[in-house]
């Protein structure tokens, strides 16, 4: 059994009712569903256990509960000391919390929620079975005010989206996966992205061969946004790399730091790809209606995205772009500006906000966020398991929206949606590292990524 991320190739997910379905026509064939799943989690405890005291096994009132007894008779076979009861036994070597799972329709009760308590409060390393306790398997959020905080989760049978998105990451701590030998047979809910791939570079290729980038923002003092995109998209391997920033005298440099990059207008360029928005301020809404007329291609960021939620023509406008040409590039707020709510209606179902903006917009949507979404009509959206707090600091989307420009720009003929996985993926994997990444330090380990 290894750890799930990062994830070797993409991997469907599961809802609780697929799940359910999933395991219903399963059990048809393969009654021992249980008793596999219980030797997965004996299996793992005993690898993960730390120090001789007993493992504190809390099994719940279903199945959940079911795996966990399952684990304690085998545990116990093995010659393991185990503890099953709501209270922890001294010094415990690892919890299995096999309390609450697939099951969860409701808050915690206040007992259960004690024994969550107890379980964080003990000291001793925790292995959720399936899901944390308390974590919705659909959206990655808390059915109540409290839900397990695991170091590990063993998921049981299917792979389910609320793991990896919402607050799923903060509850789930190392992933783990076992199928119980089921192979789904039914479309997944949502995809889980695998490795990102990178544009081929051919030996006889000129800077021609790589396509355009126009990046539109920057308003004065927030010149920063634009130019960290228009990096990103240079180093992302775009053959040029244009810059409209607002406001500048015409006799400006693009960027002091980078001379590659070149000042260019919408007049001059109306085959490159667009990166519209950062750092923009409210000076976007007046270019919007040109740039969403124009550019083949246009990755709408930050500011353009504020302008669009506040002005219908706007939306209508995006609507009427042609398929798949389009991707939007929201964080929660920019979402619930976009759908007219508010940021926790966005994030109570990550998921489903992604896939009704992409609806309602025709066209690509990336929900950035811990477990970023990419939703556009007609694909099953994808959710990435990338990333982390490093990322959670200021330009670190402008650099995304650049990113993808840049691959856009050398994949005239990819939709969209495919141009935001790769996107996506990369932009979190090149942001895994402790401590915080600065928007500039990301640039270049995107462009040293494989
Ligand atoms: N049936 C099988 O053979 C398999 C079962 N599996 C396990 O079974 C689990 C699903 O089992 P269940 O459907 O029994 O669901 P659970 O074991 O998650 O919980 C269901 C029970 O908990 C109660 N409950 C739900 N929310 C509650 C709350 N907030 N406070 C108090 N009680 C609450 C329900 O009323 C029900 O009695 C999976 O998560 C997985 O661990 C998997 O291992 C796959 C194989
Ligand atoms: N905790 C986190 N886990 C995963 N990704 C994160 C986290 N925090 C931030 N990110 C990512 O960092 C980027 C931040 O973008 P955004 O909020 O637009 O910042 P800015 O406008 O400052 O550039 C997004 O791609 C987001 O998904």
């Amino acid at each position: 059994m290894h750890p799930l991320l990062p994830t070797q190739q993409s991997l469907p997910l599961f809802n609780v009712a697929a799940s359910r379905r999933i395991e219903a026509r399963a059990l048809l064939h393969t009654p021992d569903l249980m008793a596999r799943a219980g030797l997965a989690v004996a299996k793992l405890a005993l690898a993960l256990r730390r120090g001789p005291g007993p493992i504190w096994i809390v099994c719940g009132p279903g199945n959940n509960g079911g795996d966990g007894r399952v684990a304690e008779q085998l545990l116990t076979r093995h010659g393991v000391g185990t503890h099953i009861a709501a209270t922890p036994p001294e010094q415990p070597a690892l919890v299995i919390d096999a309390l609450l799972g697939l099951g969860l329709n409701r808050a915690p009760s206040a007992d259960m929620a004690a024994t969550i308590t107890a379980m964080q409060a003990c000291g001793a390393p925790i292995l959720a079975v399936d899901l944390p306790s308390g974590l919705l398997a659909d959206t990655g959020q808390a059915a109540g005010n409290c839900a397990v905080r695991a170091d590990h989760t063993l998921a049981l049978l299917t792979l389910k989206p609320g793991l990896l998105t919402g607050e799923g990451r903060a509850h789930t701590g190392q992933l783990w996966f076992d199928d119980l030998g089921v192979t789904p047979d039914e479309p997944p809910t949502a995809l889980l992205l695998g490795p990102p791939t990178r544009p081929d570079r051919r030996p006889t290729s000129h800077k021609g061969s790589h396509g355009e980038v126009l990046v539109v923002g920057g308003a004065p003092g927030m010149q920063g946004a634009a130019r960290l995109a228009a990096r990103a998209a240079l180093a992302c391997g775009a053959g040029r790399v244009y810059v409209d920033l607002l406001d500048l005298a015409a006799d400006e440099v693009a960027d002091p730091v980078r001379p590659e990059l070149m000042r260019g207008r919408l007049s001059r360029l109306p085959q490159a790809v667009g990166v519209v928005g950062c750092g923009a301020g409210h000076g976007i809404a007046h270019d919007m209606p040109g740039l969403l007329h124009t550019l083949p291609r246009l990755v709408i960021d930050a500011d353009a995205l504020n302008a669009i939620a506040a002005d219908a023509d706007l939306q209508d406008a995006v609507r009427r772009r042609p398929p798949a040409s389009t991707v939007l590039t929201p964080h929660p707020l920019e979402a619930a500006r976009l759908l007219a709510c508010d940021v926790a209606s966005i994030q109570c179902d990550r998921l489903a906000a992604a896939t009704e903006l992409a609806r309602q917009l025709r066209c690509t949507v990336v929900l950035k966020g811990s477990g970023s979404v990419v939703a556009s009509p007609g694909e099953c959206p994808a959710l990435s398991g990338s990333g982390g707090p490093a990322l959670a600091t200021a330009g670190s989307g402008d650099v995304l929206a650049g990113w993808l420009g840049g691959l856009w720009a050398q994949q005239p003929d990819a939709p969209a949606h495919a141009i935001a996985c790769q996107g996506v993926e990369a932009h979190g994997r090149a942001g895994e590292v402790p401590g915080v990444l600065c928007a500039g330090d990301l640039i270049d380990r995107l462009a040293h990524w494989p």
